[in-house]
């Protein structure tokens, strides 16, 4: 689905921010791009919709390579949803979720139509729409935000951060609306983030990133707990100081899950799992 064929970015002053990268993004899932502040996370991701063009190198989508794309049109098709919303601040709610399929020369009432259908699909009360974004919270914003991503019906959405700037708990909150938007409409997503509990929370795959856009380690969640592959993923992860150590303790009450500390976080779940498609009932 998205390719990056040993792609380099050496920016106009020599920074180096991506050296050399090849990967393979699949069609309908998550990948999140993790990594510490300023190794080269954002200047991928905007190399998809031609933000940023390569040095080096090739970005293929679809497998056709972006830089024969016109920039205008590839950057309507794909959804980019970014820190802070981007919202116009001069425009209502409403009127920045049609943005796109308005550009694209749709129907005022089906772009209307959709921009409404969009608003509940995130969360959003329909008495918001006449609003206009600084009369929204962080996390309305940023729900408006993804719907106007959604409204385009893109394939592709790319998220840098999104919700970076709201409280933890409204972004666990966010971060649950995506994985159950996701389960449905089964975009390709490309997130950023630098928070690996995020990661984990929304990625199919997750790419760990260091310095100079080098990948470290690209797999699913559940490998890379189980297999980190040098002592930096196990760093990220915080495993290195046993965060993510858990310990099932029996105790009068029961067993308990405990941290390294022996702090009561939970017990082991007793709920039965759905039946597997296609097994024996
Ligand atoms: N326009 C630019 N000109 C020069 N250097 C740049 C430019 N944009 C980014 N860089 C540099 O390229 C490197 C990678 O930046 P990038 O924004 O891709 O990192 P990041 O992983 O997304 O960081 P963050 O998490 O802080 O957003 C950094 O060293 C950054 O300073």
């Amino acid at each position: 689905m998205i390719d990056f064929q040993h792609v380099s970015k050496e920016y106009p002053d020599g920074t180096k921010a991506v050296n050399n990268v090849e990967l393979h993004l699949e069609k309908g899932a998550c990948t999140v791009l993790v990594g510490s502040s300023g190794c080269g996370k954002t200047t991928l991701l905007r190399m998809i919709n031609r933000m940023v063009d390569p040095t080096k190198g090739q970005v293929l989508v679809n497998g056709q390579d972006v830089a024969t794309a016109d920039p205008v049109k590839l950057r309507r098709d794909v959804g980019y949803v970014m820190q802070g919303s981007g919202l116009l601040p001069h425009r209502t709610v409403l009127q920045n979720i049609q943005t796109v399929p308005l550009l694209r020369g749709e129907p005022k009432d089906e772009a209307l139509r959709r921009a409404k259908l969009q608003m509940k699909n995130v969360g959003l009360d329909a008495s918001m729409g006449h609003r206009y974004p600084a009369q929204l919270s962080g996390g309305q914003q940023q729900r408006v935000g993804v719907a106007r991503a959604l409204a385009a019906d893109p394939d592709i959405l790319l998220m840098d951060e999104p919700f970076g700037a709201v409280d933890p708990l409204v972004r666990a909150e966010l971060q649950a609306e995506l994985a159950r938007l996701q389960a449905e409409l089964k975009k390709t997503i490309v997130f950023v983030t630098h928070d690996m509990d995020e990661a984990l929370a929304l990625g199919d795959r997750i790419v760990v990133l260091r310095a100079g856009g080098e990948i470290v380690q690209d797999a699913t969640p559940a490998e890379l707990v189980a297999n980190p592959a040098n002592d930096f993923v196990r760093t990220f992860l915080g495993m290195a100081d046993g965060r993510r150590t858990l310990e099932v303790r029996s105790t009068p009450e029961g067993q308990v899950v405990t941290d390294r500390f022996g702090r009561p976080l939970g017990v082991v779940g007793q709920q039965e799992k759905p039946m597997e498609p296609g097994l024996p009932a």
